[in-house]
């Protein structure tokens, strides 16, 4: 849930805050620069007047980046006893210097570096902060008269700043002369919070005083998470204007959104020649939205057009995209997971191909029941996993110490550098974890002797999870702190040993009535259905590409094919899903060693509730 940071003045500006139900208080002299900072008899004042209602940060000032003069400071703001300290961070050769200095602070008070987006941040600081133990980062402007976050950072940027500092371990913040219509752009980047100061002064700008009522209208756009204890005091059809709909008023229709012509530089292509390069595509979208309101009066009701462009423009960034239908398809995607959607079209048109234009245009409805983004059946040829009556989890599971994370390691790092980087950092794992092997080289084999052979998908199917075992023998080869596990009874005994078992499925999953045998289910949903019957707290994928964001979901993964279309059929509720690429290899060890999955969290499909039993 991503919380609202308001920056104060001082006491009487705390009160307007905590009345108007901010989450983070913030201490900031608006008038003594970007980060001026108020005396720390102010800071004092405040959290004395707070008296633990909200968490209080404070920052710094503007500071030359000199390391000692910022770790001075930076003692004497923690020294009042906030619960955060904000430390500028301007282009400077000094600045991983600056992070190293504040390292023994770090290890009592909670820092958070502030990066500039309008004075070229380096993003490459942020494993140092994470290095020298910061707790979180976040985005800010210096030149408030600038323009704003968005205009310095585009959308299609800000996905991979989020990802990359969560996958740290680091909060992330984004701020900047935020305005209202740029909160339902961001919220679907699921940053941990957004801080504003100038929007909630209304006309006097951001020197001024804030307001309550221009602050309330900012609280009613950030989805406030529910008080403990308390129900929440939103009004859940307010929320509709960032896709929060649980349940829109049916007596109200629906808007249609639009997007005409909006023509991009996009690499996509299939041929040869249409590769290394951008060609000019045009994009029309229409979504058909439910109203949250007859009378719509601001961002509180509306759904912002800014949200198709924005999902466009990030989609885009991800890389080359081999076909239309593909991009459309995710455009699509997108675009449906605002819970308020119920219908898009999507129109792409390649522009440079010949005369006119050519392309494709599809339409894509939301399933009616649920009114959420249903992930029924993956279109495997079996009746789904999901669809199958639950098996009871065996005794020696259900008496296990440890609850697992299973860890699928994909077959295709088998001949790549960081392959034994990873097996080392999953056999150093303090973490209970069980290894998955993929099938990767060995699978890909099987598919090319039957398209040779023309044998039946049974026998590929069997030989493909044979295949897993090929490369799980590879890992297992590498770490003696690895075991062997072909049945559950192993696996639970080898995590009792406090030993990494390695799953080698064939055992298991030959037998197993609800696996399909199809190639729509490979090593992702094998792990996925061991997950749950271990009763695993979290599932990592570790895939052999990066091509995927935190904004990502099942289904937009399904449609990239970086899981196989079985994969949300047969991933269990309540399951964490993570995902890591190869970058996240030089941390994992780091992280695992203490417990910590690497990669980044992936959102939980939107399921009809189940039947029970
Ligand atoms: O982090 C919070 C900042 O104080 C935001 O201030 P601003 O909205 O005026 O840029």
């Amino acid at each position: 849930m991503t919380r609202m940071l308001a920056s104060v003045t001082g006491v009487d500006e705390a009160e307007i805050a905590l009345s108007g139900g901010v989450d983070i208080v913030d201490l900031k002299e608006p008038k003594a620069g970007a980060l001026g900072a108020v005396s720390t008899q102010t800071i004092r004042r405040t959290i004395s007047f707070i008296a633990g209602r909200a968490p209080v940060s404070a920052v710094c000032g503007d500071l030359p980046m000199e390391p000692e003069t910022i770790r001075a400071k930076a003692e004497e703001i923690a020294a009042t006893g906030v619960d955060y300290v904000k430390i500028g961070f301007f282009p400077s050769a000094n600045a991983a210097a600056c992070a190293a200095a504040l390292e023994p602070l770090a290890a009592r008070t909670k820092l958070i570096a502030v990066l500039f987006a309008d004075l070229a941040p380096d993003f490459e600081l942020l494993p140092n902060f994470a290095k020298h133990r910061f707790y979180g980062a976040m985005v800010d402007t210096a030149n408030k008269a600038n323009g704003r976050l968005l205009d310095h950072l585009p959308p299609e940027r800000i996905p991979g700043f989020i990802d990359r500092t969560k996958s740290l371990g680091l909060m992330v913040g984004l701020s900047g002369s935020l305005e209202a219509p740029d909160i339902p752009r961001l919220l679907p980047f699921a940053p941990d919070f957004l801080g504003f100061r100038g929007a909630l002064c209304g006309h006097s700008g951001r020197v001024g005083s804030i307001s309550a009522e221009a602050l309330s209208q900012i609280r009613e756009l950030v989805p406030e998470e529910s008080r403990a204890g308390g129900a929440s005091s939103v009004d859940y059809r307010l929320l509709a204007a960032r896709g929060y709909s649980p349940g829109t008023d049916p007596t109200l229709g629906t808007d249609k959104i639009f997007v005409r012509d909006f023509v991009l530089p996009v690499q996509i292509g299939a041929y040869s020649f249409e590769h290394g390069h951008s060609q000019k595509v045009r994009f029309d979208v229409t979504a058909d939205v439910l109203q949250v309101t007859d009378h719509p009066e601001d961002m509180r009701h509306v759904f912002s057009y800014d949200i198709i462009m924005d999902g466009i423009r990030t989609i885009v960034a991800r890389g080359h995209i081999q076909l239309s239908e593909a991009l459309a398809e995710q455009v699509a995607t997108y675009i449906l997971e605002n819970p308020r959607v119920v219908r898009v079209t999507v129109r792409v048109e390649k522009l440079e191909l010949g005369p006119g234009g050519v392309g494709v245009e599809i339409e894509r409805k939301r399933q009616a029941a649920g009114r959420g983004v249903a992930s029924g059946p993956a279109g495997g040829k079996e009746q789904s996993a999901a669809s199958q009556p639950r098996q009871e989890r065996p005794e020696v599971v259900r008496r296990a110490a440890v609850k697992p994370a299973v860890v699928k390691l994909g077959g295709s790092t088998v001949h790549a550098a960081e392959m034994e980087s990873w097996i080392a950092a999953l056999a150093g794992s303090k973490l209970p974890i069980v290894i998955v092997p993929g099938g990767g080289l060995f699978a890909d084999q099987v598919r090319e002797m039957q398209f040779r052979m023309d044998f039946s998908d049974t026998a590929a199917h069997a030989m493909a999870i044979l295949a897993m075992e090929q490369f799980g023998q590879i890992i297992l080869d590498r770490d003696e702190r690895l075991a062997p596990a072909r049945s559950l009874e192993e696996t639970v005994r080898a995590l009792d040993e406090g030993k990494v078992p390695v799953w080698l499925p064939s055992s298991l999953a030959l037998a197993a009535p609800d696996i399909p045998a199809s190639w729509d289910i490979t090593s992702d949903s094998l792990a996925a259905w061991l997950a749950g019957k271990l009763g695993a707290n979290a599932l990592l994928l570790i895939k052999q590409t990066g091509a995927f964001l935190g904004s990502d979901t099942i289904d937009s993964l399904t449609v990239k094919g970086i899981v196989d279309a079985g994969f949300a059929a047969m991933l269990p509720d309540g399951v964490d899903f993570h995902l890591a690429g190869p970058k996240d290899a030089a941390e994992a060890g780091a992280l695992l060693a203490s417990s910590n999955l690497p990669g980044i969290a992936i959102a939980a499909p939107i399921r009809p509730a189940r039947k029970a039993g």
